[in-house]
């Protein structure tokens, strides 16, 4: 299985080791290429990275940022994953990096998906997920309707309905990355925390139906390997 495990003993070890991790990918991309393009998820897990990888020198004005997944509000909502990237890593060196949100106020959630599928159309450098503790990873939820579309489309991104899935909360409508749109990316890395995700992890390992646990498509989808970042 292309599964690399990078387990830390602390917080502070699995902050840095993600974020150089992150940051020595980016380093090499705007070493061969004019722009990086780096998706990042949202969550209670990612933000301590975020803020260190914030840090990292690197050329962020030719840094690409944009979102693995959204809730249907808008880019200022405290619970957006917008705010959350902009308060976490859009700061230090990375606030001149470039970032695209894909709710806007005034567009409608068709209109942010074809901006997000449109912006897509550039592959993604590194993809950094997350796992929920029912097993989702993106906007991807256990028994949400039409999951198995969303595994299927050939679009990078899709509009999601997660009515009746307990680990969407209040936030049922939302907008995804797909399979498709992980695919292209060089870089995978999947960042997790506590001893319950590190349980629920070795079932999803252990298994391959992304129909009941959709973060089984970090390391089922074709592509690149799988690295997990894990601390207690
Ligand atoms: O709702 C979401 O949940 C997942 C996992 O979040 P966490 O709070 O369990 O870390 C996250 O990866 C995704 O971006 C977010 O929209």
């Amino acid at each position: 299985m292309p599964v690399q495990m990078h387990a830390y003993e602390s917080l502070t070890q699995w902050t840095w080791g993600a974020a150089v991790a992150i940051s020595s990918v980016l380093g090499r991309d705007l070493q061969d290429k004019p722009r990086a393009r780096l998706l990042l998820s949202g969550g209670s897990t990612p933000a301590p990275v975020y803020e260190a990888l914030a840090k990292a020198p690197l050329d962020w004005e030719r840094v690409d940022v944009a979102l693995v997944d959204e809730r249907w509000l808008l880019p200022d909502d405290p619970d957006s994953n917008s705010r959350l990237i902009r308060e976490s890593l859009l700061r230090d060196r990375a606030a001149a990096a470039r970032f695209e949100s894909i709710t806007r106020p005034g567009r409608s959630i068709e209109e942010a998906v074809s901006a997000a599928n449109l912006h897509a159309q550039t592959p993604p450098g590194v993809v950094v997920l997350g796992m929920g503790e029912d097993g989702h990873t993106a906007s991807l939820f256990p028994r949400m309707q039409n999951l198995e579309g969303a595994l299927q489309s050939r679009a990078p991104y899709v509009a999601v309905d997660a009515t009746g899935c307990p680990g969407a909360g209040k936030f049922l409508r939302r907008i995804s990355l797909t399979p498709a749109g992980l695919e292209p990316a060089h870089t995978r890395l999947l960042l997790i925390r506590g001893e319950s995700k590190r349980k629920l992890l070795e079932r999803v390992l252990a298994g391959d139906d992304p129909l009941e646990y959709p973060a089984r498509t970090a390391f089922l989808t074709p592509g690149a390997p799988l690295h997990i970042h894990w601390c207690p």
